[in-house]
């Protein structure tokens, strides 16, 4: 279990993280979202013990990581940039991190045919492939066989296979029973992956929530109505906020699809068409951050 208190973080007199309060809980994708800037990588870092934490504190089962005597073996990470010394290849490299923190070798061996680096394993590293060294750096984090993993934007840069890949790897460790952290700016694929969202704007908890909650809380869903009377059908709603996409075709945010149907009908109205319509995640996730964003633009622009 990853726990995250009143966690805050400053850099002179700009606020990066504030307040930040979540559990991330075993045997589940948990998705770390935010925009460009909201302070995911600073949380992930405080959360590792690479940065130290202005206020608050955050905890990997129930210590903070450093008070780990093998931290490895608790929580495996990957951070954007991982240096790997490129004369070495996947196998050296894997095997001395395995000797200075006291992990099996065969651990190295089970890492790389996990990772999908059973072949090039004695490549050096400096003629791998950005997907191979993504795989590598996950590699990495799976040495100690640790009860979480925390990965910063894994999928970043990596062509389909490889983002498929990452997907199933994620949810095949969640199924194990694994604690999986994982941070990313995209809402479509941690719509794919993730079970549990924890969103942050502005260094600030924005939801903690699961997919189906949030698209609820971001104003639920529109109903597709198709008309011959449209004028006659938005009299009868007076509460009901309509757009119109073509003449006679409305979407309807308000009511649910029965009500409007029964109105319909109790009127008399003919409907030729009555669809709910899902709203995107990336649509509620835009609506949640969008202060966020706005911030950020505002900021950058006086900046510049
Ligand atoms: N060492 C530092 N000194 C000063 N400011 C920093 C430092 N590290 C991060 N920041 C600032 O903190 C804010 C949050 O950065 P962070 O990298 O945590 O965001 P992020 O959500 O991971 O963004 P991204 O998706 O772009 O990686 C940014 O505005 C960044 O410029």
């Amino acid at each position: 279990m990853i726990r995250a208190e009143n966690l805050t973080k400053r850099y002179g007199n700009r606020t990066v993280v504030q307040d930040l309060g979540f559990t991330v809980r075993p045997g589940a994708v948990t998705g770390f979202l935010g925009p460009n800037g909201a302070g995911k990588s600073t949380t992930l870092r405080m959360i590792l013990g690479l940065d130290a934490p202005t206020r608050g504190r955050a905890t990997v089962a129930g210590r903070p990581y450093a008070a780990h005597p093998a931290p490895l073996t608790q929580v495996g990470a990957l951070l954007e940039a991982r240096s790997v010394h490129p004369g070495r290849t996947a196998r050296h490299h894997l095997t001395a991190l395995a000797h200075t923190h006291g992990i099996p070798r065969s651990r190295v061996d089970r890492v790389l045919s996990l990772a999908g680096l059973t072949e090039v394993a004695d490549r050096r590293v400096k003629g791998f492939s950005l997907g191979m060294g993504q795989r590598l750096g996950i590699a990495a984090a799976l040495l100690g066989d640790p009860a979480a993993v925390i990965l910063d934007e894994p999928v970043n840069g990596l062509d389909p296979e490889g983002v498929l890949w990452i997907r199933t790897l994620l949810r095949s460790l969640a199924a194990e029973g694994r604690t999986v952290l994982v941070s990313s700016h995209l809402m479509s694929e941690m719509a794919l992956t993730a079970d549990h969202l924890i969103v942050i704007g502005r260094g600030r908890l924005l939801a903690d929530t699961t997919v189906e909650e949030l698209v609820r809380s971001a104003g639920g869903a529109t109903v597709k109505v198709v008309t011959p009377e449209p004028d006659r059908l938005r009299s009868l709603l007076p509460s009901a906020r309509f757009t119109e996409e073509t003449p006679g075709t409305l979407l309807v945010s308000g009511p649910g699809a029965p009500e409007i149907g029964r109105t319909a009908a109790a009127h008399g109205v003919p409907l030729h068409e009555l669809t709910p319509q899902a709203p995107s995640l990336e649509q509620a996730f835009m609506d949640l951050t969008r202060d966020s964003v706005e911030y950020q633009a505002e900021h950058q622009g006086a900046a510049a």
